[in-house]
Order: C-alpha cells, then structure tokens, then sequence
C-alpha cells in the first residue's frame, strides 16, 4: 500500500465548509481593514496626505498590505464560488478539498509572514500588534485542520484520475465557457503543446499558419465588440483563452495581447474614424500590432519616457530609442508612447501614436525608413522575440495620434492596464497549470525506491498545492474579469490577480522542475522551459513590486 493512501485515514472535509471558508474571508477582510489605518498612519504627513517619501521608505510595510489585501480578496472570491456552487448542489469533494487547503495554507500565512517572494516575507506584526481578526474560530479550524496530509493525499488522488481532463475543479463558469475551454484545451493539445518545447529550443518565431489558423479563430478579436468585427464576447472568454493556449505554450497566449492591449486603447481612447479603421483589421489578424512603450532607461517609471515625437507638416517625427519590444518585426502596427511636449518631464506631456510600419524578417526585422534596432536573446517567452528598437525621424501621419488630442498617452495607457493584467493573470494560470499536468505526468511515471515518485507525499503534496493555489488564482482572475464585463472598475481586483498569479505560475513551475530531479535541469526537458517562461510575468505587466505598490496605494490613498 502506498504511504499517500496509508495516511488517507482521517476524515477529510471540515463540516459546514461553504460557511466556514465565508467566515474564515470575513476575518481576513477585518484584518486588512484593521491594519489600514495603522499602515496608513507610517505613512501620512500631518495633514493626513499619504507622503511619497514616507511611502517609498515604508516599502515593506506598505507594499506588504497590498500582499495581505490580495490575500483576503482571493478568499473572499474562493468562499464566493463554493457558495454559488454548492447553490447549484456542484460543491464536490475535490471543489471542498482545494479551498480547505486554499484557506489553510495562505491563513497559515497571514498569521506566519506571506512571502512577497523567496526572500522577502511580511509578517502581520510588522503591519499591527492586532491580530484579533485573525482569530476567528473559522479562520483558526481551516488553518489547523484544513490541511493536513490526508487532504492533500486525497487532492492528489483526483489528480490522478481527473488525468487528461481540464480542469480539476468545477470552475463555476457557464457552459459557454465551458464549451469554450473545450474546444482550445484540445486546439493547444493538438497544435501547440507537441511543437513548443522544440520551437523554444531553436528559438523560431511561431509559425505564421498558426496565428493566421488562431485569427480564423477569432482569437485576436475575442473581446472587440461585433459592430467592430469581433467576437464581442468579453475578458472572461479571453481569460480562458489565453489560459488554455498559454498551457501548451505561453508565447502563443500571448499572442493575442498586443492586440488586446491596442483595441483597447483604440476603444477607450480613439476616434470613430480610428476604431472604425483599425479594429476590423485586429480583429481579424490582418494586422498584428506591437506594444512600444519601455525604453532603456525608462521601464517601471514610464511617466519619464523621452522618446521624442515632434509635429510639422502634417506628420510627427519620432526621435529616441525603445526595448523589450515583443513581436515588433512581425507586427505590421505599433501603439508607440511618446513624448509629444518636450517641456514636460512626466507623464503630462506623453501621446499614442497608432503608427503603421512594414512587416520585417528574421533577416532584416526593421526594414521601415527611419527604423531599425536588432533581437535582444531572451531565457524564456521566446516564439515572438523581443527587440529593442532606434527611431531616427521616423514617421507618423498627424492623424494617427490617438484620440486627436495630445498628452493624453500615459492615461489612455492606464486604461488599458485592467484589461491586460487580466489576461496576464490568465497567461499565469496556464503556465501554473501545464507546470501541474507535466510534473503530474512525470511523478507518476518516474519509480524510485520500487515505486512511483507520486506516491511520496513530499512530491505528491507540491502538486496537490499547485491545484490549489492555481484554483483561488482562477477565481480571483474571473472576478476582475466579471467586474471589467460589467463595466465597474477593477484595476484593483486585476492587479491583484496578476500579483498572485506570477507567483503562483513561479511556484508550481520550480516545483514541478523539483519533481523532475535531476532531468528537470535538462534542457531536453519541457519544464526546463516552463520555469523560464514562467519567470517573465512577475516582471512585465507591472513588476510584482511596483503591482503591489499601486495596490497598496490605491488602498491607503484617501479615506481615513
Ligand atoms: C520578455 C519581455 C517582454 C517585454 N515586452 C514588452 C513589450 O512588448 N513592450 C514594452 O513596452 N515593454 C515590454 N517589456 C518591458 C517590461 O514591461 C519592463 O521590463 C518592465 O516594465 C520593468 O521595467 P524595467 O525592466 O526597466 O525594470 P526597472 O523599472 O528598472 O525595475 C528593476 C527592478 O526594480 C524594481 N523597482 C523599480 N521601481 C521600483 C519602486 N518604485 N519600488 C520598488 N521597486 C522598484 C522593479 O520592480 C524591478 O524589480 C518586456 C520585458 C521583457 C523582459
């Protein structure tokens, strides 16, 4: 008998679990509203105004509640969920046994310090000596019965049968998307997962069939309303999406955000000449845009980008130098962030342009005039290959200016930040969850000591965590989903979720190259590549760090 099913003894799902994990989320919600005001105070002047320096100097302490917020925001979505779903007599024992893990290690955390990463942890006394909230009679029972050895070893049992399947869990969402998820679960099992590990190690870009056969699809319009030409169908269809394609293979999720990134700039900013000029062609890839906006001295801190664009005779000249520019050879559009105002310093003087150029090779990626630039060799993410990119007078007709005012660049670009920290949350997901499937495959097939590695709860217990942590990292993804489809704000449910879900992806990557041994390491091996892949997304989007400073700041701002 194995030592998993040995252990498997003692009963598993605490009674009255749905009002328990609610109440264990009313508890977390209370310490984060009682640490509020003591954070806050660390960092407000005296009249009361949250201080930039004091708040640079508390960094810790105040990027550290933005964690503990995302905590309590990811509970109170998991507890949402299993109370929707046991309405509808769906809660199973596997939905059960994920959220009592869920809520038994990240409440085990709120009490004992939540790692921001490896070696950063922030510890609920460096916010407040009050802890009461956290003792809550729910809160305690999840976190000292919710997760024991015989709970996971019972989530790793599922694991084992629901093999194959695509989600382990009832996700809660309608069939559509259901029927959604189906039909690019299979697409990525047929068309992306056999080929990536291979596209990866020659570095080639993705192949074009495969972008044209993913915009037949509808893929590049998913989210583009129907009067546009496209789908119209909403950021939590493009969650499943990406996540699905970003599961064989995250280059080929993400194909699909530049162009998200662009309609959405084009549909809260521009004019109706422009949306009804560009959307149509987005929506159905004739041309694939390009996101131009980092530049060698200005990543995090776009506001101070210098890239200058200056207007005469009906077209502005570009001037300066951008990098990290995804997909830019291939792309047959750029939305390009400029300074149009060269007496500003901030991001008051900065405007989008929606600026045309040709398609480029692997030979010659910028045969445009007044560009050029070359590859920069990256670990991971590859499929697109990232540039950096001179502009030397190069030029853009006047009436590409998005919206046809200048300076409004930088906030038509925060617009569009829910949207596409949403659909990096989804890319994190599908990276976590094809970390899972491979390290599932590979600890069942792989015998040490006369047995099957999986049957070792140090392996087994990693994957077991994975699917609970990819869980509350789906949930809170589709809850700013919901909201952005609703038409409420959510760049703080959208951040949220891509701060969890870049760690959760690095987690359950590492993990699952943990559970490789020593083959994990090869570079023949796929899950050499996912724990590359993986490591991006706590860095693009918003870096974790400055994603959970605007977290945090949007809390502690305003109010008392
Ligand atoms: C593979 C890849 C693809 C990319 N694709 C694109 C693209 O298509 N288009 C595009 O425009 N850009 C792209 N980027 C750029 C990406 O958006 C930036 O790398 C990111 O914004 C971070 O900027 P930076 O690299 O300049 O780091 P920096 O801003 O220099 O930050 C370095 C470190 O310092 C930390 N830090 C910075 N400021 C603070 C602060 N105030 N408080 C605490 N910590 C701080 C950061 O969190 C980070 O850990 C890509 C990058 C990569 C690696």
């Amino acid at each position: 008998m194995s030592v998993a099913v040995e252990l498997d003894k003692t009963v598993l799902i605490l009674p009255d679990l749905p009002a328990m994990l609610s109440g264990a989320a009313d508890a977390a919600q209370s310490f984060v509203a009682a640490a509020r005001p003591h954070v806050k105070a660390r960092i407000t002047d005296d009249s009361g105004k949250v201080d930039r320096v004091l708040a640079d100097v508390e960094q810790h302490v105040v990027h550290g509640f933005g964690w503990f917020a995302s905590y309590a925001e990811m509970m109170r979505e998991v507890a949402g969920w299993a109370a929707n779903l046991t309405t509808q007599g769906a809660f199973g024992e596997i939905e059960a046994l994920l959220a009592q893990l869920l809520f038994a290690e990240y409440g085990a955390q709120m009490l004992g310090g939540i790692p921001m990463n490896q070696g950063e942890v922030i510890r609920a006394t460096d916010l407040t000596d009050d802890l009461s909230a956290l003792d809550a009679p729910a809160f305690r029972t999840l976190v000292r019965k919710g997760g024991t050895q015989a709970v996971k070893s019972a989530i790793a049992r599922h694991l084992a049968h629901q093999r194959g399947h695509a989600t382990l869990e009832n996700c809660g969402l309608d069939d559509m998307f259901n029927m959604v998820r189906e039909q690019f679960f299979g697409f990525s099992n047929e068309k992306v997962a056999p080929f990536a590990h291979e596209w990866h190690l020659k570095d080639e870009l993705i192949p074009l069939p495969l972008v044209e056969e993913l915009g037949e699809m509808g893929v590049f319009g998913m989210t583009i309303p129907e009067e546009f030409g496209g789908l119209g169908m909403g950021k939590t269809a493009m969650c499943v999406v990406s996540e699905e394609l970003s599961r064989g293979w995250i280059g080929v999720g993400s194909l699909a955000t530049r162009s998200e990134i662009a309609a959405e700039l084009i549909l809260t900013g521009g004019t109706d000449e422009q949306k009804g000029h560009w959307l149509p062609q987005i929506a159905n890839a004739s041309i694939l845009p390009t996101a131009v906006f980092t530049e060698p001295d200005t990543g995090s801190d776009l506001g101070s980008l210098r890239t200058r664009a200056t207007l005469a005779d009906g077209e502005y000249r570009v001037n300066g130098n951008k990098t990290w520019i995804t997909h830019a050879a291939r792309a047959d559009v750029m939305t390009l962030l400029v300074r149009t105002d060269g007496e500003t310093k901030n991001y008051s003087g900065l405007s989008m342009l929606i600026a045309p150029k040709q398609r480029g090779t692997v030979e010659e990626p910028f045969p445009t005039p007044g560009m050029s630039g070359g590859e920069i060799e990256v670990i991971g993410y590859r499929g697109m290959k990232e540039y950096e990119i001179g502009f030397d007078d190069f030029r853009v007709p006047a009436v590409n200016l998005l919206g046809g005012v200048e300076g409004q660049g930088f906030k038509q670009l925060m617009a569009t930040f829910e949207s596409a920290r949403i659909q990096t949350a989804a890319r994190a997901i599908g990276v976590a969850q094809a970390a899972l499937d491979i390290g599932l495959s590979y600890a069942l097939d792989r015998k040490q000591f006369g047995r099957s590695i999986f049957d070792f709860p140090r392996v087994a217990n990693k994957l077991a965590m994975m699917a609970a942590e990819i869980m509350g990292a789906r949930q809170l993804t589709y809850f700013a989903a919901r909201r952005k489809d609703e038409g409420k704000r959510c760049d703080l449910e959208a951040g949220m979720a891509k701060l969890i879900g870049a760690r959760v992806a690095w987690a359950a990557a590492d993990n699952a190259l943990q559970i490789h041994g020593g083959n994990g390491f090869a570079t023949e091996y796929q899950v050499s590549r996912l724990l590359a892949d993986a490591r991006i997304l706590n860095i693009f989007e918003g870096a974790g760090e400055i994603q959970a400073q605007v977290i945090a700041r949007r809390l502690l701002d305003g109010g008392n």
